[in-house]
């Protein structure tokens, strides 16, 4: 069976932030992951994740304005120099919470820039952050992201993330697969785990039931399907990974929503 990782910023919603590790670790989650740690200290989070015997398995490197709407500045030529300090600082708190791997935002399109300049900024970035972070044994992931939520993404699908990997020839550099984005995207997903998985580039999966991006068992993917797939691809090829459980509770403002929507996990672990 895959080990899930609970992503702290979509689960748990019903409790303040920090209280959310000990939540996932009462429901027997041993990997926690979430979209930033910038706003607490790093020893704070390192002292929550040794108090619930947790590992932190992913998080993600700075997006640029969050709040102004940016999604990550990757692919943003001009913004190079905040890139790198960005990164270095995702790096400082890599090390203090013992965290594999990074996750870098590729960001939105801007209007009226050529593709392909963005993509080489988007290249020489990452090139960049996967040599810095070799030098401390971290993975960089990028992720193919569905453009409904995020409208204007640069980077959408499996094949452009796997080609960008290979041609940077960075063997730190992989994708984050999220089940939910690649079916919105692209579909057919049983054969891109079956493609891609055994090429040794897939970093981490991620999963939510589709479209509504809730539980997993709520939805047109048939997950425990899924589950193994993964599981014999895995074994085949020696993968051992994680999935980020990324979704929306759907009685996620609702006191105990996230536990009452785990059927699907107990459901899993009892397969
Ligand atoms: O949205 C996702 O699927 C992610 O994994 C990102 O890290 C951030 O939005
Ligand atoms: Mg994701």
């Amino acid at each position: 069976m895959p080990r899930f990782a609970a992503n702290l910023s979509l689960l748990y919603n019903e409790h303040p932030f920090l209280d959310r590790f000990a939540a996932a670790a009462a429901d027997g989650f041993q990997g926690v992951e979430y979209l930033f740690p910038y706003a607490f200290a790093a020893a704070d989070l390192a002292q929550r994740l040794a108090d619930h015997g947790l590992q932190q398995v992913l998080f993600n490197a700075p997006p640029g304005d969050w709040d102004a709407g940016e999604r990550g500045i990757a692919c943003l030529p001009g913004r190079e120099a905040e890139f790198r300090a960005g990164f270095a600082q995702a790096l400082d708190y890599a090390q203090a919470l013992n965290c594999p791997r990074l996750h870098v935002m590729a960001g939105l399109a801007p209007a009226g820039v050529e593709r392909t300049r963005l993509q080489a900024t988007y290249e020489a970035n990452l090139a960049w952050a996967a040599e810095q972070a070799a030098t401390l044994g971290r993975e960089v992931l990028i992720e193919p992201i569905n453009p409904r939520d995020f409208p204007g993404y640069f980077l959408t699908h499996q094949a452009e993330a796997h080609r960008i990997a290979q041609a940077i020839g960075a063997p730190n550099l992989k994708v984050q697969f999220d089940l939910y984005h690649c079916q919105i995207v692209e579909g057919d997903v049983a054969m891109k785990i079956r493609q891609y998985l055994p090429t040794g580039r897939v970093g981490h999966f991620q999963l939510a039931g589709v479209p509504q991006r809730h539980e997993p068992d709520v939805g047109e993917l048939n997950y425990p399907y899924l589950f193994n797939v993964i599981d014999e691809v895995a074994e085949a090829c020696g993968w051992q990974g994680w999935i980020g459980c990324e979704y929306r509770p759907a009685r996620g403002a609702v006191a105990g929503g996230t536990r009452d929507g785990l059927g699907w996990l107990r459901d899993t672990r009892r397969a």
